[in-house]
C-alpha cells in the first residue's frame, strides 16, 4: 500500500530543458535527493509531507542530461533516519555520489563506519519547523561528537529568522558546517541589510560552507530569472569563493506555486558566479575538496 502524495505538491519536471550554460567537466550537484520508490523504500511514518517517487535512475538521468559528473545525495525528512534509499543510490553511482545522512543520537561507531564505507560524509540537522519537530540540542551535539573522528561535516537547514536563536549552538559543533540554500534569506529585505549581514558575519566567523541553491524556494519575483535571489547568491559567492557549493535540489519537494526546470537552474549559475574561475570553484573545486578530498574531478 503506497501513501498518496501530499495534495497540492507539484511533481518534479520530467522534461527539463537542455541548459544553455555548459557545466565545466567534473561538475558536482552538491544537493539533491532520492525519494523511494516507496514500494521498496517506504517513507517515514513521522514525515510531514509525502512526495512523489523520485528514483536513483531518474536522478542519474537528470545528472547526465544537465552535464553533472557527481552528486551529493542528501537525506530528506520524508525518509526520516531510514537512509536506505539514499545509500542504495550512493552505492549504485560507482564512486560518483556521496551521501549526507540523518542519524539518531544513539547510533553506534560500527554503523557510522558502515555509512562511511558506503560513501556518507556528513549528517543533516534540519530546523525548518514545517519539516521536522526540532531535536534537542544535546542530541545533536552527541551526534556531532560521534561523527567528528570520521572527518564528516554537519549540513544545517534553517530559516533565516531562526539564526539568532541557533547561531550560538551552531558555534559549539566541533565539525565543519554546511548551510543549505543561502540560509533561506528573506529576499524582500535589502541584501545589505542587517539580517543578511548577520548571516554573512556568522558564515565568516565559523568558516562555514554555503550552498547557493534553491532560488526557486526563496524568490518572490519568480522564474525564470529569480532576479530577487541573485544579489544574495552573488554576495555569498563573492565573500566565500572557496566555500560555496551548488545543487539542483532535485526532485524539489514541497513546491506548490511552480516547479523549476532543472535546465534553467543550470542557466542560473553564471548569473551568480560570473567568471570561469568562480564557476569552477563553485561547481568543481569546492565540492571535490569537501566530498572527494585528494581525488581529481
Ligand atoms: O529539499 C530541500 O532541501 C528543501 C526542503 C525539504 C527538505 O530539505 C527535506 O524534506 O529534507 C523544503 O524546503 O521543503
Amino acid at each position: 500500500m503506497t501513501a498518496a502524495k501530499t495534495p497540492g505538491w507539484l511533481d518534479w519536471n520530467a522534461e527539463p530543458s537542455t541548459p544553455d550554460f555548459r557545466l565545466p567537466p567534473g561538475a558536482v550537484d552538491a544537493h539533491c535527493h532520492v525519494f523511494g520508490p516507496q514500494a521498496r523504500f517506504p517513507f517515514a511514518p513521522e514525515r510531514k509531507y509525502t512526495p512523489c517517487d523520485a528514483s536513483k535512475e531518474q536522478l542519474f538521468a537528470l545528472r547526465d542530461h544537465i552535464g553533472v559528473a557527481r552528486t551529493v545525495i542528501v537525506q530528506a525528512t520524508c525518509h526520516g533516519a531510514d537512509n536506505s534509499a539514499m545509500l542504495d543510490a550512493v552505492r549504485a553511482a560507482g564512486g560518483r555520489a556521496r551521501g549526507v545522512a540523518t542519524v539518531r543520537p544513539d547510533i553506534g561507531e560500527a554503523e557510522l563506519r558502515q555509512l562511511h564505507a558506503a560513501g556518507v560524509r556528513g549528517v543533516r540537522f534540519n530546523f525548518v519547523k514545517r519539516l521536522v519537530d526540532a531535536a534537542p540540542h544535546e542530541d545533536l551535539s552527541a551526534i556531532a561528537k560521534k561523527i567528528a573522528p570520521l572527518g564528516w561535516h554537519v549540513v544545517l537547514y534553517f530559516e533565516a529568522a531562526d539564526l539568532p536563536g541557533l547561531e550560538g549552538f551552531f558555534g559549539t559543533l566541533p565539525v565543519p558546517l554546511v548551510i543549505d540554500h543561502l540560509g533561506r534569506p528573506d529576499v524582500t529585505k535589502p541584501v545589505d541589510g542587517p539580517e543578511f549581514r548577520r548571516f554573512l558575519d556568522f558564515a565568516a566567523a565559523h568558516d562555514v560552507w554555503v550552498k547557493v541553491s534553491c532560488p526557486e524556494r526563496l524568490t518572490v519575483t519568480g522564474p525564470p530569472a529569480y532576479a530577487d535571489v541573485v544579489p544574495f547568491a552573488r554576495r555569498v559567492v563573492a565573500e566565500f569563493p572557496d566555500r560555496v557549493l551548488w545543487g539542483t535540489d532535485w526532485p524539489h519537494p514541497n513546491l506548490k506555486q511552480h516547479m523549476p526546470d532543472d535546465g534553467l537552474l543550470v542557466d542560473h549559475v553564471p548569473r551568480i558566479a560570473n567568471t570561469p574561475e568562480a564557476q569552477r570553484k563553485l561547481l568543481v573545486g569546492n565540492p571535490m575538496r569537501l566530498y572527494w578530498p585528494g581525488e581529481t574531478a
